[in-house]
This record gives C-alpha cells, sequence and structure tokens, in this order.
C-alpha cells in the first residue's frame, strides 16, 4: 500500500488536465496521480475517498472563458445536504457562511496547443484525400478551434463527437481503426504519444497563448476560521476566492458586496456567475477572486459584513498566485 497522497485528474493520461497535475505535483515519490472519467469525478473522488487527497480541475480557458461543469460543481458542492447540516450544527459566529468541505490550495496555467491527430501513419499518408466518419474532441475544445473547424477542416467530417476528455478522444479515433473507420481527434501532443496516435497537424488554436487554468482542491478540517492561515500568508502573492449570493434581488445588493473590498482596498482579480438553478425566482452565485494581502489579514469586521451582506457566503481558502499567471 502506498504512503503517497493520490490526487484526481481528468484522465485517462496525456490530458492537459494530467499536464496541470504534473505541474502541481511534480515529486512522484510523494504524489500518485490517478485518472479518472469526468471532471465531476474528480470532486466526487475527493469528496468521498478517503484515499484521494487532492484534485486538480480546469477552471477557465483563456479563449473560451469559464469551464462550466467546475463551476457547478462548485456551487453543487455547498448544496450538499451534508455540507447544509454540517453548517447548521457547527457554532459558526457568521450565521450565512457555508463551510466547504474541500478548499483550493493552488493554480496552475497549461498552454494549450491543440492537434489534429489520426490513429495511424497510415491514415496519415492520405489524410489530403480523406473523408473522415468522427471528430472526437473534449467539448471544451471545439470552443478554442472554431476558425480551425470552419475553414481547413471543413466538409472533412461526418460526425462532431464530445469525449470525457482529449484523450479519451484519442482512444476512441484508434478503436475507430480497428473498426476500419477513418476518424479524427483534437488534443495535445503529449496526448497524442501516450495513445501511439499520429500528428497531422499542429497549433490549431484559434488564439495564439490559449492557456487553461486550473486550481487544485484538497481535503480540510471543517472548521474554517479566518480565511487565512500562518502558514498560507507566508507567500508574497496570494488569492482567496469568495462564493456568495446575495440577500436582496434589488438593485445594488451585488455592488453592496463588492464595495465591502473597496472600502477595505482588497483588490479584486475577477468575477464570474452561474444560475442557482432554485424553484421561483431565477437567482445567480456569485465567484469572486481577491489578492489577499499576507501583511493585511482580513479583519474580523471585512467577513461581519460580508456575512449581513450576503444570503450565504463561503471562503474557499488561501492559495499562492502561480507564476503562470503572468505569461
Ligand atoms: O480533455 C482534456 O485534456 C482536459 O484536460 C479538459 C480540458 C477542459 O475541460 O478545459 C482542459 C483544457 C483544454 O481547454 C481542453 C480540455
Amino acid at each position: 500500500m502506498s504512503n503517497k497522497e493520490k490526487v484526481a485528474f481528468l484522465g485517462p493520461k496525456g490530458t492537459y488536465s494530467h499536464q496541470a497535475a504534473l505541474q502541481q505535483f511534480p515529486d512522484d515519490t510523494k504524489y500518485e496521480l490517478i485518472p479518472v472519467t469526468t471532471i465531476p469525478t474528480c470532486f466526487e473522488n475527493l469528496l468521498y475517498d478517503d484515499n484521494i487527497s487532492y484534485c486538480i480541475v480546469p477552471l477557465e480557458n483563456s479563449t473560451n472563458g469559464q469551464v462550466v461543469f467546475t463551476y457547478d460543481l462548485i456551487r453543487d458542492v455547498l448544496k450538499q445536504d451534508q455540507v447544509e447540516e454540517e453548517n447548521l450544527k457547527n457554532d459558526d459566529k457568521y450565521q450565512n457562511r457555508i463551510n466547504p468541505p474541500i478548499t483550493i490550495v493552488g493554480e496552475q496555467y497549461v498552454k494549450i496547443d491543440h492537434c489534429l491527430v489520426v490513429a495511424d501513419e497510415e491514415i496519415a499518408s492520405k489524410h489530403d484525400t480523406n473523408k473522415y466518419v468522427n471528430l472526437y474532441s473534449h467539448p471544451q475544445v471545439w470552443g478554442q478551434v472554431t476558425n480551425y473547424l470552419n475553414t481547413t477542416l471543413k466538409g472533412k467530417y461526418q460526425n462532431r463527437i464530445d469525449c470525457k476528455s482529449t484523450s479519451e478522444a484519442m482512444i476512441k479515433c484508434k478503436e475507430d481503426a480497428a473498426n476500419g473507420i477513418q476518424s479524427l481527434a483534437i488534443g495535445s501532443i503529449t496526448g497524442s504519444k501516450m495513445n501511439d496516435c499520429c500528428v497531422i497537424e499542429k497549433g490549431i488554436n484559434d488564439l495564439k497563448g490559449n492557456t487553461t487554468r486550473f486550481l487544485t482542491f484538497s481535503k480540510k478540517n471543517r472548521l474554517l476560521e479566518i480565511p487565512v492561515n500562518p502558514e498560507d500568508a507566508s507567500k508574497d502573492n496570494n488569492m482567496t476566492l469568495l462564493t456568495f449570493t446575495t440577500l436582496k434581488d434589488g438593485p445594488g445588493s451585488l455592488v453592496e458586496v463588492l464595495n465591502i473590498f473597496q472600502r477595505y482596498n482588497i483588490n479584486m482579480t475577477s468575477i464570474s456567475s452561474r444560475p442557482i438553478g432554485v424553484t421561483g425566482k431565477w437567482q445567480y452565485i456569485f465567484y469572486v477572486e481577491y489578492e489577499f494581502d499576507h501583511k493585511l489579514p482580513w479583519k474580523e469586521e471585512i467577513l461581519s459584513e460580508i456575512d449581513s451582506s450576503c444570503l450565504t457566503w463561503a471562503m474557499w481558502g488561501v492559495f499562492p498566485r502561480d507564476n503562470g499567471y503572468y505569461i
């Protein structure tokens, strides 16, 4: 039984998520990377499998924005019955705060350099005249290669098929070839090597510098005190993620929360929202990231003001800004 800490990532090996996991956990004497089939499964394994200590999941891409699977998973973790029960039990001085059972401990930026691949050299040799049956990739990819699909690849394939990952797409491509069906897949060069595929064309992204940002989640103890632990505050550039729903849905309810941070001179670096999907009136959950100055830990009054301005809110931990943010 290995005593390595296990990390769930979207597999099979060769996905961009695999690259992110290798970047976050480079020491394979301490960490074992566990490929799982979907992004939700990464969260489920972390939440419910005691053997899994971390998961790393894609959050957003520089070309086509939010990976909504992940935003919705963050939203839905807070709606888990046991999370709500626990939050009713614990004597949290902030009555509207929900303590998530997992916390963000890191971020990684992965350069996304999409390639068009086929199963083998023989199919590759006839590419110019080939008419392909299927084109496989992860659904997040289509928005990153739109121009390529509408020009170079236009009319060369019949069916565009969503897969659970770019590596699964290549495996499907190989399976088709074994059945005499000529198909295409889109993924990374590493993925094509790991899945014994053949690269037809590299750099097919619409935008150069296409990058996906990943978040690394960890199990944590349940008692979340103020959103900083002394050891977390040792790094220069720390970030934190706050999620919240607004108390009122009248004008100014969102601004009221954001103003708290302006008044305390805390710099917001991103804001997103997703529908909450409750019955009745349409509502949103907001995701706001802030720079966290370890010399200025958030004073209790900030948390009290958040608590009185939000219907519900959650702090997701403090994590270091990865250098990938700057390049
Ligand atoms: O399928 C993969 O290789 C993944 O790691 C997933 C994913 C994503 O969900 O955004 C990661 C990065 C790319 O933008 C494309 C796909």
